[in-house]
């Protein structure tokens, strides 16, 4: 059900979109949780349930893994225990890569509507750009996998830019490389990373009510509408 707040969504209005990945167009809480899981392991570490793991995503992998570590370090009853997930962090983050790039795709699946609304953008003549915060390199297979790398032309992760998400840096950045300008750019996503990440680049942006929002209810977020498939766009 559509439900913009304005009339100057129309996609009249656009010549762009900017599409999130993780909880906008996929829902990868499966990939998450079998590599987190998997790298727990490696580091004789308790594995963490799938809806700690929901309120963890968004903010890139680096934020994932750290946050993940935490969380099951803690119960623990340990001291300094952000020290100690820092201390762990490097051989984390490569038993996590080893892992997620092993199963990318095999724990998850396409939201309905996905396709619909990407061959609706695309035949109002709106050019498109992936902006995630996860990694290019686990991006880009993803796209593939699920059959939807065709509609990009451009695809940028978390490691593109010198920031992420919710700076507006990397939205200004696919701006630029569009050859659009942010107020004709529409951003597409899930989280609060992405509205603060739009509101402060100057892109109109809308979210969809069934992503990842940090636990939190995604119509809180200050956005200029709200979708509950990318087929109501
Ligand atoms: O934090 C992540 O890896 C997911 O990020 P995304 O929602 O920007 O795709
Ligand atoms: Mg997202």
């Amino acid at each position: 059900m559509l439900a913009l707040n304005s009339t100057s969504l129309d996609l009249i209005h656009f010549d762009a979109a900017i599409v999130d990945l993780d909880g906008t167009m996929v829902d990868t809480l499966g990939d998450f949780a079998e590599s987190l899981n998997r790298m727990l392991r490696d580091l004789d570490l308790p594995p963490v349930a799938p809806a700690a793991i929901e309120r963890m995503v968004g903010k890139g992998s680096e934020h994932l893994i750290h946050s993940a570590l935490v969380h099951v370090m803690t119960p623990v009853g340990a001291v300094d225990v952000e020290a100690r997930a820092q201390a762990l962090f490097e051989r984390a983050w490569d038993r996590y890569q080893h892992h997620y790039l092993a199963i990318n795709g095999q724990h998850s699946a396409l939201y309905p509507g996905v396709i619909e609304g990407l061959k609706a953008l695309r035949a109002r003549g709106l050019r498109l750009a992936c902006l995630t915060n996860k990694p290019t390199s686990f991006a880009r297979p993803l796209l593939a996998a699920k059959g939807l790398d065709g509609f990009f032309e451009l695809v940028f992760g978390g490691d593109a830019f010198e920031r992420k998400k919710p700076d507006p840096l990397p939205l200004l950045k696919t701006c630029e490389a569009l050859g659009t300008v942010p107020a004709r750019t529409l951003m597409v996503g899930d989280s609060s990373n992405d509205a603060r990440a739009a509101r402060a680049a100057g892109c109109p942006v809308v979210l969809v009510t069934y992503g990842y929002n940090h636990g939190e209810p995604v119509r809180g977020v200050d956005a200029d509408g709200f979708v509950d498939s990318l087929a109501d766009l």
